[in-house]
């Protein structure tokens, strides 16, 4: 229950939506209750005129035959209008219903990204997308089904039981008494039901959700896929896991038939005693047969909430099963996630008062570092891929960080970027605002993978300034050299991409992702081997760009060639999670650390020598 009660905190701003809904549903039920009145009177009407003529129609006096047709068409044309009634206001009902649950859907979906948007990247390191995005779906058709079935139909049971039992009490009180036996019983039993076909309901869901997990990588890298000849092992993985929910469906169903069957025998016993206690008061005397009629029509009425709880009950279990992971995603803490680590803070604004922080402005000062790692201790899980790193960067100098391959370079420049809180130490960066947003906007990043998204080349360079002008594309186009390939394409920079950039080279869409951070003009700038995908004469013309960009910006390499590295201000090498060394190229080159190591292996010309230099990602 607490799952319902919850979707409907949630999407309070609807209640003028659920309460039309009620209302129109009131005024349906109402005028149906109406319908046994009016045929029970028509009944008695044309009874009480042939019972003054003893059955004979002939015998009838004229004028009782004309008053009893202008009664029971009176009666007629209130069955008319109670009908145009229940069709106009059930169809307004009906239309609310369909705007509340594009509302809700609304609401759900937006607030589900927004929670999406806010998680931070830990949650997504060990969530597969098609899973996020099969459970969102999952969730909100259910929810929205629930919420549309339940306005329209509570009202409708309630007002419906109600007038029953009053009805029927007022006539004669036993058939309350056993109409009120059947609901409670109807719903106790319905409650039985529920528990095992919930957690069946979630053993179903959780198939399907690995399996939309593995769907969605399968479409997104169906290159690999077909290059590895892995169509049939995907294809027999998935339907596996839809196989599962087969049985568990045939389980559930089963289960679910055999509880309704035992509570349709116990309604319909119950029935048959309220029928049987009608029929036979009706023979003897105590019922009119207008009464009658009336009478049976009622209890004909009261089936219908028994029928609509178990509709009711029904959608709700899903509603409870489908909300759960949901809920699940929207409880999630943000900072728990991510184990409450600190984040990179502006020591002018954020570090006021802090211990060990810098004095107010003083690292927007000259000479202040512009960057500063102190003493930081960060692992993804187990271990410490990052151990007491401590390093400071100036405004306006290049830094080269070297190091093995899986050494944690890129954990450095994620940390930077506060993707993750780091464990211990803390991450100081000079004129950025309070917050991770402002942070990230004063850092102009190329990440190792490209990662673009579908829409046009233009789109992809200003995903960082949405509003920059056409010519302001262009130019940071052209200082990466994404101009040289983009005027062989008929649509120019409109050329639509695919998704993540499938329909380009791996050395276009680094391209791309380079004029994106020229574009962006932030006065930090990071790059991951921003160059690695690129021919020598491409890497040239970009490394020009990136040569320009870098010019007065505090910039953190990560470069696989060692001449860009030989052009850095300092170098920062990386041993086993921790700091080997810092200094000069110039001070490294002798010093016989990791850089003396990788001049002297670019040297050789032996194999081993080649595969060791290629550990740490580098080429000559
Ligand atoms: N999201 C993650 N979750 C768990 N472990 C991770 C994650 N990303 C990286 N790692 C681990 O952290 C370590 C450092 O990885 P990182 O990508 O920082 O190395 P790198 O120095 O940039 O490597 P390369 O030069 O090959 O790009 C590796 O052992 C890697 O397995």
């Amino acid at each position: 229950m607490a799952p319902l009660i919850r979707i409907l905190r949630f999407t309070r701003s609807l209640t003028p939506y659920y309460v039309g809904i009620m209302v129109a549903a009131a005024i349906v039920t109402g005028a149906g209750l109406a319908v046994p009145f009016i045929t029970g009177s028509a009944t008695d009407a044309i009874v009480q005129a042939f019972g003054d003529a003893s059955g004979d129609a002939r015998a009838l006096d004229p004028e009782a035959v004309s008053s009893t047709i202008v009664t029971v068409l009176v009666l007629a044309l209130a069955l008319l209008a109670v009908s145009l009634v229940e069709a106009v206001i059930g169809n307004i009902g009906g239309y609310w219903g369909d705007v509340m649950s594009a509302k809700m859907r609304t609401i759900l979906s937006t607030r589900y990204f927004e929670q999406l948007l806010a998680l931070p990247q830990r949650y997504y390191d060990s969530e597969l997308t098609g899973t996020i995005v099969a459970r969102l779906n999952r969730s909100i058709s259910e929810i929205t089904n629930f919420m549309k079935s339940f306005s329209n139909m509570f009202v409708t049971m309630l007002l419906t039981t109600i007038a029953v039992l009053a009805i029927s009490a007022w006539y004669y009180w036993p058939l309350a008494v056993l109409l009120a036996v059947a609901y409670p019983v109807y719903l106790w039993l319905t409650a039985l039901t529920s528990r095992r076909w919930q957690r069946l309901e979630g053993d179903k869901n959780e198939h399907v959700d690995v399996a939309s997990g593995r769907f969605a990588e399968v479409v997104g890298q169906m290159r690999v896929v077909k290059s590895f000849v892995g169509e049939r092992r995907e294809l027999a993985a998935f339907s596996d896991r839809f196989r599962a929910t087969e049985s568990l469906t045939a389980e559930q169903s089963r289960h679910w038939h055999r509880m309704d069957a035992i509570r349709q025998g116990v309604l319909h016993v119950i029935f048959f005693g309220l029928y049987s206690i009608i029929f036979v008061r009706t023979v003897l005397g105590y019922f009119t047969l207008g009464e009658m009629v009336m009478l049976v029509q009622l209890i004909a009425m009261a089936r219908q909430p028994v029928t609509s709880l178990s509709w009711v009950v029904d959608t709700a279990q899903r509603a409870i099963a489908g909300s759960k992971s949901y809920f699940e995603v929207m409880d999630l803490d943000p900072v728990r996630v991510d184990g409450g680590g600190a984040r990179p803070v502006d020591p002018a604004r954020d570090g006021a008062g802090r211990e060990g922080a810098r004095p107010d402005g003083a690292a927007l000062s000259p000479g202040a570092p512009s960057v500063s790692f102190q003493g930081v201790h960060f692992g993804y899980g187990g271990e410490d891929v990052l151990t007491d790193i401590t390093f400071d960067v100036a405004p306006g100098e290049r830094v080269a960080f070297v190091g093995e391959s899986g050494g944690g370079k890129t954990t450095l420049t994620s940390l930077l970027m506060g993707l993750y809180g780091v464990r211990e130490g803390q991450i100081e960066i000079a004129g950025s605002g309070t917050d991770l947003d402002d942070l990230r906007r004063n850092i102009g990043v190329v990440f190792q993978e490209p990662a673009l998204f579908s829409g046009s080349i233009a789109e992809n360079i200003a995903y960082g300034r949405p509003d920059a002008s056409r010519a302001e594309i262009e130019a940071a186009a052209a200082r990466a050299a994404v101009d040289v390939f983009v005027r062989k394409f008929p649509l120019g920079y409109d050329t639509p991409i695919g998704e993540r950039g499938i329909k380009l080279s791996g050395g276009q869409k680094q391209r791309i992702a380079v004029a994106r951070a020229i574009l962006k003009d932030a006065p930090i700038l990071v790059l991951d081997e921003a160059t690695s995908a690129l021919d020598t004469k491409s890497e040239r013309l970009v490394q020009a760009g990136l040569d320009d960009l870098m010019e007065g910006r505090t910039s953190l390499i990560i470069a696989h060639r060692l001449s860009t590295i030989a052009e850095v201000d300092r170098i920062v090498t990386l041993r086993d999670g921790r700091i080997d060394e810092i200094g000069t190229p110039r001070e490294l080159e002798t010093s016989g650390g990791i850089y003396a190591e990788l001049l002297a292996l670019q040297a050789s010309s032996s194999k081993g020598d080649r595969k060791r230099l290629r550990e740490f990602d580098v080429v000559g």
